[in-house]
């Protein structure tokens, strides 16, 4: 049977093919010489399961995807804290290269414009590490979110350092601000060869797969990021991953995202997906055309909008069977905060002389622990009130239910 998935794939390849609208980036004279026509799309499940279409192994330079990623790097090797002292997660509405910087404190304002991926780029590996320590370190962590070896395209390199005056002049702002203390032109040039790491859109949608797993690998089973660092870094990506675009695209795609001139796009779904796409042609803000044509119609088609969140309320609640003898309410799905209110809303209303109550687990996947609390709070106070509490937990969804002073509730075996 062919998969539903690549089928569908297929259809918007074949649908986007045609937009043919944009320019190549030419500030970097390598990039000008990139076939315009390429074009791949590859969406990578937190399963570890990749599905694309295109050239799917044609190699292009990372540029400022690399920025999210790095700095999953830098709050890696030096924690939030550090990091947020330096570089700020305020959208600019600015162009890329602008050197936007807050007023007061002169922190770049956010990671993934050039000011300061430059900044962050600066406080990678050890401090004072070289140039080569730096740039080897990021290819190490970014092979590790890749799951396979990659590696620097040595002649891109070489053609954006010889033209990086404005990239240059941004670090020697900087510098003179006191933002970093580093050398201006090795930092410059670190950025630069992070900048030109090759990957694939297979990579891309494996990498962002990581952070979509909250940064542990969908396939090596590797924990590259811890979840703190990972949300951080989805987080920056929504307010600042498509420049001054990012509002609208919010709006219109709602996947965290981030664009780079050489035409890639990761996306990352947090929970479900990783999605890389890259054609080179480029609309005025700088994003990849087709890149986000198809970005539009996945979310469209898919539902991936990060804000077209599912209902967690009252459908944790499944049945409530009220009998002369006891009262069974069986519980359903994934319990978060509003699923557990509902639950005790429904607790209470069954104020009754006291009995037995049956709370049956059996089909509820997870709770998380805010509803945890509530819940055995809940299950606290029905015993406290002389109700006999039963719980059938046969996966252990709940493990340990201490009501407090040693009292559990009494385990009844699956019906
Ligand atoms: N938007 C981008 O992809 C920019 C990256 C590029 N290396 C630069 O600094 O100009």
């Amino acid at each position: 049977m062919e998969s539903p998935v690549r089928k569908y794939l297929h259809q918007l390849f074949n649908d986007t093919t045609a937009m043919d609208g944009g320019d190549l980036a030419d500030y970097i004279p390598e990039l000008a010489k990139a076939d315009p026509e390429v074009f791949s799309i590859a969406l990578t499940t937190i399963d570890g399961r990749t599905y694309s279409v295109g050239d799917d192994e044609r190699e292009f330079t990372i540029q400022s995807i690399s920025k999210p990623f790095a700095y999953a790097s830098a709050l890696t090797d030096r924690g939030l804290e550090a990091i947020s002292a330096k570089v700020g997660v305020e959208p600019t509405g600015e162009a890329f290269n602008e050197l936007s910087l807050e007023k007061g404190t002169n922190r770049p304002k956010n990671p993934m414009i050039n000011a300061g991926a430059i900044t962050i780029h600066s406080m990678l590996a050890e401090p004072d590490s070289s140039l080569e320590d730096r740039a080897n370190h990021t290819v190490e962590f970014f092979s590790r979110l890749a799951g396979r070896k990659l590696e620097m395209d040595e002649s891109v390199f070489r053609s954006e350092l010889e033209t990086a005056d404005r990239n240059f002049a941004l670090a020697h702002m900087l510098r003179n601000l006191g933002v970093f203390e580093e050398h201006a032109h090795q930092v410059v040039a670190g950025y630069v060869a992070q900048c030109a790491i090759k990957v694939n859109v297979r990579d891309l949608a494996v990498m962002g797969a990581t952070l979509a797993n909250r940064g542990m690998h969908p396939f090596t089973g590797e924990r590259v990021a811890s979840r703190d660092v990972a949300r951080q870094v989805l987080a920056v990506m929504v307010s600042a991953g498509m420049y001054d675009a990012s509002g609208t695209w919010f709006s219109d795609v709602g996947i965290p995202a981030k664009s780079g001139v050489s035409g890639g796009i990761l996306g990352v779904l947090p929970g479900q997906v990783g999605i890389g796409v890259f054609s080179p042609r480029l609309d005025p803000k700088g994003n990849s055309v087709r890149g986000v044509n198809v970005f539009n119609k996945l979310s469209q088609d898919m539902g991936l909008h990060l804000l077209n969140a599912g209902i967690f309320g009252s459908n944790t609640i499944r049945s409530v069977s009220e009998g002369d003898d006891e009262t069974v309410m069986r519980l359903q799905g994934v319990i978060q905060f509003s699923g557990a209110e509902a639950i005790l809303h429904r607790m209470a209303s069954l104020e009754c002389d006291p009995g037995t109550m049956v709370f049956d687990l059996t089909k509820v996947t997870r709770l998380d622990a805010m509803a945890r609390r509530m819940f055995l709070e809940g299950l606290r106070r029905l015993t406290a009130d002389g109700h006999r509490v039963e719980l059938i937990d046969p996966d252990e969804v709940l493990p340990d239910p201490d009501l407090g002073g040693s009292t559990y509730p009494i385990r009844r075996e699956t019906p």
